[in-house]
């Protein structure tokens, strides 16, 4: 099986040029105005052209209300929903259905209790992404740059479609894949120079390193 992909928080021309040259499966959007990689409509919408065909637009939104998710979804045309905030499964599978897009819920990890909420969104929605939760204080409640215990995931049931995420790097991705089994793989900080500013250079060296680790798990990185 492939493995996924995902360059998040994505805001110009170039930068989607280096994530989808490098083979991302994902490209994300953050719609969260307090963020620094946060992107109006009209910007996703210009961006996620380059990637049709060639990979999946993903809309981030942080506890949107429907309004919102309309119109998102009605000019940005994304293929997939990413819900970042405390949606319910409940939201999440009547977002899924009302929308007819494919929904990733992420979900915060910190210690195995937190692995918990897995089951309650598990055939609800279509992946998960097991990101780092946020430090006490965060403004952001994804995007921080930091990483969680990946060994937390080996308690997981080895059909839980997951990315992972938090603080993945182009120095840390070997090990990250050789401590568990995700199907998909998602980085923002990791591939920036500053907040917000992704950096074409380390999007490449991203994809190197995870290439690198073709040895250890040929089948999911030719
Ligand atoms: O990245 C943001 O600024 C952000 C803001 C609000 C909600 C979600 C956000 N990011 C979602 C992502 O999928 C990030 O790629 C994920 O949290 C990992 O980020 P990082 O630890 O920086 O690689």
């Amino acid at each position: 099986m492939e493995l996924d992909i995902k360059i998040c928080g994505l805001k110009s021309e170039e930068a989607v040029a280096a994530a989808l040259e490098g083979g991302a499966s994902h490209v994300g959007f953050i719609f969260f105005d307090r963020s620094p990689r946060h992107v109006t409509v009209e910007t996703a919408r210009r961006l996620r052209r380059a990637a049709v065909g060639r990979a999946l637009a993903v809309a981030v939104t942080v506890d949107a209300d429907d309004e919102t998710l309309s119109r998102i979804v009605g000019e940005m045309q994304p293929d997939m929903l990413q819900l970042h905030g405390q949606e319910s499964p409940e939201r999440a599978a009547a977002l899924r259905a009302r929308f007819a897009l494919p929904v990733m819920k992420a979900l915060a990890v910190r210690e195995k209790k937190d692995l918990e909420a897995v089951a309650a969104y598990r055939g609800v929605c279509d992946r998960l992404l097991l990101d780092a939760k946020p430090p006490p204080g965060a403004v952001l409640p994804g995007g921080n740059g930091i990483p969680f215990d990946w060994r937390l995931l080996a308690f997981l049931d080895d059909d839980v479609d997951y990315m992972l995420s938090g603080g993945l790097n182009a120095a840390n991705i070997a090990a990250a894949l050789r401590a568990c089994r995700p199907r998909g793989i998602d980085v923002s900080s990791g591939v920036e120079r500053a907040p917000g500013d992704k950096d074409p250079q380390m999007i490449r060296a991203f994809f190197h390193a995870v290439r690198g680790v073709a040895g250890a798990r040929p089948e999911e990185t030719a």
